[in-house]
This record gives structure tokens, C-alpha cells and sequence, in this order.
């Protein structure tokens, strides 16, 4: 209970910390888009591409933006990591996904995912960053063709939303789809390079700044 009260005076007067998911299939990008994240916004450089493994554990980036505290947590994307994912979902206020737009033998695999991601009950209010990865490839699928193929997914925010406003007044007895209105951005990335990188933060923070989410930490 103490740490309850504790918390909440904490979140209340304390300046907010942020905190992200990465994730997406393996190979996708995450970590070579998390040092990048290191590398432009903290003094300290983040690793050479050349020197990233495959995530096995989980990797941290903390950073200040425009004087709010971000914390990235980045996961591994293999198929047996991924079971993993959920054990984070109370404790984020965003998610960003990244999808390699080459890698056309699993875009449905990667939508899949994101479905599961959109539909799940603990990440009902957070934004949504999309980010189509890859995009100096010339085998890249462009942001139009994307757009298209993963729509039937990021739409269903719209859809839900619709039938769970009538939830807003009888939510005990509501049938409507757990998963709700939310803000979802769809955005281009060379994660190699950075660039789109700033425009998905700028979405990123902004969003963040108009969520209602609260998550208390007990200490
Ligand atoms: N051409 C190109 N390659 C990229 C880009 N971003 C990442 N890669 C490459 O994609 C490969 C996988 O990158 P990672 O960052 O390790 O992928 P990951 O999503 O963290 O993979 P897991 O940790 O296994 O889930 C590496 O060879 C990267 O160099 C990019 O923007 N362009
Ligand atoms: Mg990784």
C-alpha cells in the first residue's frame, strides 16, 4: 500500500520518465535503431552497426528529448523470444514496431505480430510508431505499397473504436473489442543511417505528452 502511495506521489511530482518498447521480427532493425537513437541523442555513441548481435536479452537506451525522459527498451524478435514480449506491456506508454520493408516473405508474419500487439488488453491506449525500416535497399517495398498491405492492421483501431464507444457507458456488460481508439503513425526509417529517425520522435514525444496512461512504480 505504501509503495502504492508512494508511487503515485512519485509520478506526481517527479519529473516523467517515458518508457518504449522495440519491437519486431529478428533482423528487423530494432537494435541497429536503438544505438542510433544512442548515437543522436546522448554523448555517448552507440555501437558500430557492425559490432550488433541478435538480441537475446533486453537493451536499454535512456535519453532526454526536448527535455522529457525517454527509456527504450529493445527485445529480441526471434520466433521463441517473442513470448517474452507481453511481460512489458503494463509498463510501456508506447510501442514502436519496426518492419524490414525487403523482407517480403514475412510481411505477413510481421502483421501477425502487429495484430496481436493492437488487439492485447494491457496496450489498449498506447501509441502506436510504425517504422518501415530499410528503406536504402532497393528491394524495399515503398511506404505507399506498405501502407496497403498493413492497413487491414492499423485500421483496426478505427474500427474498434467505433464499436467501444458504446462501452464507455455500460463497460461491465460491453461485447465491444478490447483493443480502442488509439494513435498509430506510419514512418520510413534508415536505421543505418538515422534518417526519419527525428520525424518518429517528434510523432513520438508529442503523442506521448497527450497520453492519459499512468503506471506507478513500486520500489
Ligand atoms: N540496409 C540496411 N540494413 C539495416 C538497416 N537497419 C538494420 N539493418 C541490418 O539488419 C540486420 C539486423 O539488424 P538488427 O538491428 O540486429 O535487427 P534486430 O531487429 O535487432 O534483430 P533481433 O535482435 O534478432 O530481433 C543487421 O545486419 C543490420 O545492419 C537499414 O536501415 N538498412
Ligand atoms: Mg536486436
Amino acid at each position: 500500500m505504501f509503495g502504492l502511495i508512494y508511487g503515485f506521489w512519485k509520478y506526481l511530482f517527479s519529473k516523467t520518465e517515458y518508457f518504449i518498447l522495440i519491437l519486431g521480427l529478428d533482423h528487423a532493425g530494432k537494435t541497429t535503431l536503438l544505438e542510433e537513437i544512442k548515437t543522436k541523442y546522448t554523448k555517448t555513441p552507440g555501437l558500430p552497426h557492425q559490432n550488433i548481435i541478435p538480441t537475446v536479452g533486453l537493451n536499454i537506451a535512456r535519453i532526454v528529448y526536448e527535455k522529457v525522459k525517454l527509456v527504450f527498451w529493445d527485445l529480441g524478435g526471434q520466433s521463441q523470444l517473442r513470448s517474452i514480449w507481453d511481460k512489458y506491456y503494463a509498463d510501456v506508454h508506447a510501442v514502436i514496431y519496426v518492419i524490414d520493408s525487403s523482407d517480403k516473405e514475412r510481411f505477413d508474419e510481421s502483421k501477425d505480430e502487429l495484430e496481436a500487439i493492437i488487439k492485447h488488453e494491457k496496450l489498449q491506449d498506447v501509441p502506436i510508431l510504425l517504422f518501415f525500416n530499410k528503406q536504402d535497399l532497393k528491394e524495399a517495398e515503398s511506404i505507399e505499397f506498405l501502407s496497403s498491405i498493413f492497413k487491414s492492421i492499423t485500421s483496426l483501431s478505427n474500427q474498434a473504436a467505433s464499436s467501444s464507444s458504446s462501452s464507455t457507458t455500460s463497460p461491465t456488460t460491453t461485447t465491444a473489442p478490447i483493443f480502442i481508439s488509439r494513435s498509430i503513425q506510419l514512418q520510413s526509417l534508415v536505421a543505418l543511417k538515422g534518417q526519419g529517425l527525428e520525424e518518429g520522435m517528434a510523432w513520438l514525444v508529442d503523442n506521448l505528452k497527450k497520453s492519459s496512461r499512468i503506471i506507478l512504480q513500486q520500489e
